[in-house]
């Protein structure tokens, strides 16, 4: 599978807090990479500078061989690189439709000529159907967004990213709030967008999730990376053991 996100010496303070520092690593398309550590060890900042939230100090990003890192943020999302939050963002008092449509208006203007599922052109309805079915639940278009339970919201963002095509999406704790079963749908999410070629970061603090996942991990402590490797040789990494696992 082609690398689709790689990022080189990643690095940003904020005064004398080092939150990232040299953060180098590659997601191949369909592969999902786990992004773990400790409370503030740089996960979240990381997504920041991979996004353009984030100014990096120094390091680059490149995306399926492109170097974006002069550009911004919603200039990074043109060119296929998708975003979800530790809290769900949603135009606010609009409805679920007009939130949904933001991810397709997305992939509208990157000219898309394909759609997600291999179609001549995208259709709305077709993909949304099915990426709901997935998520498990059917939504009432007309309903405000905030009107729908939690766990809902937070499947729902991550349908809004794919209906947009990424070809790398950055998921930030999907799993935070959910009962078992909408974390099951939410990891068939997931699988499904890896199963399409999209690569993904995963930030999550449930180990179990992480681990059946993931194919590889990048274990980051004080704002530097401590070890990458699959699941089974992370679990059984001292410095791992030390640094993360240790403290539960
Ligand atoms: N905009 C900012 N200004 C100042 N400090 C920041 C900023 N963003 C992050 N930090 C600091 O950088 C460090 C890393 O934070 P970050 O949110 O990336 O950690 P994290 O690994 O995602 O943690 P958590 O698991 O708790 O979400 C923390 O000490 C945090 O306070």
């Amino acid at each position: 599978m082609p690398c689709c996100l790689k990022v080189e010496d990643l690095s940003i303070a904020f005064g004398g807090l080092k939150a990232a520092q040299d953060i180098s690593f590659e997601v191949n398309a369909g592969e999902i990479l786990g992004l773990i550590g400790p409370n503030g060890a740089g996960k979240t900042t990381t997504l920041n500078l991979i996004s353009g939230l984030y100014r990096a100090d120094k390091g680059s990003v490149f995306l399926a061989g492109e170097d974006v890192t002069a550009l911004r943020g919603f200039e990074r999302s043109r060119k296929g690189l998708g975003r979800t939050f530790q809290t769900p963002r949603f135009l606010k008092r609009s409805t679920v439709a007009d939130n949904m449509k933001l991810g397709k208006d997305l992939a509208d203007q990157k000219g898309f000529v394909r759609s997600f599922f291999g179609r001549q052109s995208s259709d709305f309805d077709r993909e949304i159907g099915e990426l709901l079915e997935i998520a498990g639940f059917s939504v009432d278009w007309d309903s405000d967004m905030d009107s729908l339970p939690y766990g809902q919201q937070k499947r729902l963002e991550i349908v809004r990213a794919l209906l947009s095509h990424p070809k790398v999406l950055l998921v930030d704790e999907p799993a935070a709030g959910l009962n078992a079963k909408e974390l099951e749908k939410s990891v068939e999410l997931l699988k499904y967008a890896a199963r399409k070629g999209v690569g993904i970061v995963l930030i999550e603090h449930q180990m179990d999730m992480i681990m059946n996942v993931c194919h590889r991990i990048v274990v980051l402590n004080f704002g530097s990376i401590i070890a990458t490797g699959t699941p089974e040789e992370i679990s059984s990494n001292d410095a791992v053991i030390e640094a993360y696992l240790g403290r539960n």
